[in-house]
Parts: C-alpha cells; structure tokens; sequence
C-alpha cells in the first residue's frame, strides 16, 4: 500500500509552469531519488509536496501529519545548542528521545555547541538529525547531502537505510551517488522521459542503480 501517491501533478514556480503530468507512487519501506539538471523543477516538485505552494493540477495523497520535509536551509536555531536544537523540534513533534538522532548522525561530541558555531556539515549533520526527531514516517529532503563529507554521507545512508527498514519511505532530491542501491529512481531530464509504451510511468519513472 502506497504512503504517498501523486496523479497528474502540475508544478509551477515563479507564475511559470515547470513540471506536468507527474504520476509516482511511494510504498513504506521504499526510497524514490529525484535526479534531473538543474532547473528542471525537483525543489518546485519538493515544495509543493511540503504543501509550500499550490498545485496547478493534479493530486497527492498520504496520511495527515505524515511528512517531514527538509529543504536547503537546515533550520537551526543558532543561539541554541546542538542538544537544545533537538529538544525543540522534539517538543514540536511532541517525540521524546532525541538521543538515537545524536548518535545516528555522530553528534554527541558536538551536543554542547551553539549550532552558530558548527561547520557548515556539522550544521547539515543536526539539520538532518532533526528528521529523526520527527517521528514522520514520509521524508522529503532536498539535497540532504549538500557540505557533507564521505563519511558523514555514508551515516546519511545509513540513518535512511535505518528509516525505510522501520517502515518508513523516503523521496530525495540530490545530485549525487548516496549508495542506496535499493532505492528506485524518477529522472526528470525531459529528454530521458519513457513513454508508457516505452516501459516507461508518467513522469520517466524508472527502476534503475544508483
Ligand atoms: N524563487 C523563484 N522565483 C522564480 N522562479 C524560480 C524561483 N526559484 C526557482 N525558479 C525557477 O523555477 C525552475 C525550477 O527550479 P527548481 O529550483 O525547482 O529546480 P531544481 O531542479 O531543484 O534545480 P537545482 O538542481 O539547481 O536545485 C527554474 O527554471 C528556476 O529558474
């Protein structure tokens, strides 16, 4: 049974339209990778999943309160510490334990520091913590690995892999190899797109290695 279901999504950003007749579905337990060149709609089709913006058509169906959403910026709070950070989006969530989200993401040693005063992938390593905090079962992140070294990569991975295996399901933006190998893929380049008759979904759907 699908978390999330989207039929003939219209996008548009900035009054234009940028994608149309998107139709995906997404089964817990299961991530989706966005790929596609810049400008081609990903963070437009993101948002309007988030809810940020409407929909020109189209629908998308998944249980209430069910997403978290992680855009470009990571929504630190900088006066706050690393620990503190957690807490509050724990207390938001209304989720207690913030400490498998410290670990998860190697935070520990850093749980005392104002978030002002992390580097830009340590500020990226707490952003991404804090969908652990969640406690949502659909993530929909947007290039989660933006300033993230090798290893901290590989934990992202992990903390997804970790994710689907609990139930959960993931739809990702990014430009890079994350190493989840499971993970099926929907390539918006236009000249990539497959026609049903081709094997192909509505939207290029396509079963494919990362
Ligand atoms: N704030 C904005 N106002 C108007 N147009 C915008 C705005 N942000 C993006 N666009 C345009 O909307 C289109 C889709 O942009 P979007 O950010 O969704 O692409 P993307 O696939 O996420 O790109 P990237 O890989 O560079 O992040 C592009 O043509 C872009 O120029």
């Amino acid at each position: 049974m699908s978390m999330l279901s989207v039929e003939g999504l219209a996008v548009s950003r900035g009054g234009l339209p940028v994608l149309e007749n998107l139709s995906f579905s997404l089964d817990a337990g299961h991530a989706l990778v966005l790929r596609g060149p810049n400008g081609v709609g990903k963070t437009t089709l993101l948002r309007t999943l988030a809810g940020l913006q409407p929909s020109l058509a189209g629908t998308v169906s998944m249980p209430p309160e069910s997403m978290a959403y992680a855009a470009h910026s990571d929504g630190l709070k900088s006066t706050l510490t690393v620990r503190e950070n957690l807490g509050f989006w724990a207390s938001v969530y209304a989720t207690n334990d913030i400490e498998p989200a410290l670990e998860r993401m190697n935070l520990q040693s850093l749980e005392t520091r104002p978030a002002h005063s992390l580097s830009a992938g340590q500020k990226r390593r707490l952003g991404l913590a804090r969908l652990l905090v969640t406690g949502r079962p659909i993530w929909v992140l947007d290039e989660p690995t933006v300033s993230l070294d090798t290893a901290s990569v590989a934990l992202f991975a992990e903390a997804v892999r970790g994710h689907l295996a609990g139930g959960g399901a993931a739809l990702i933006a990014t430009h890079i190899d994350l190493g989840l190998n499971e993970a099926s893929v929907l390539d918006l380049t236009p000249f990539k797109a497959k026609t049903p008759e081709e094997g192909g979904m509505q939207g290029a759907f396509d079963e494919a290695f990362l």
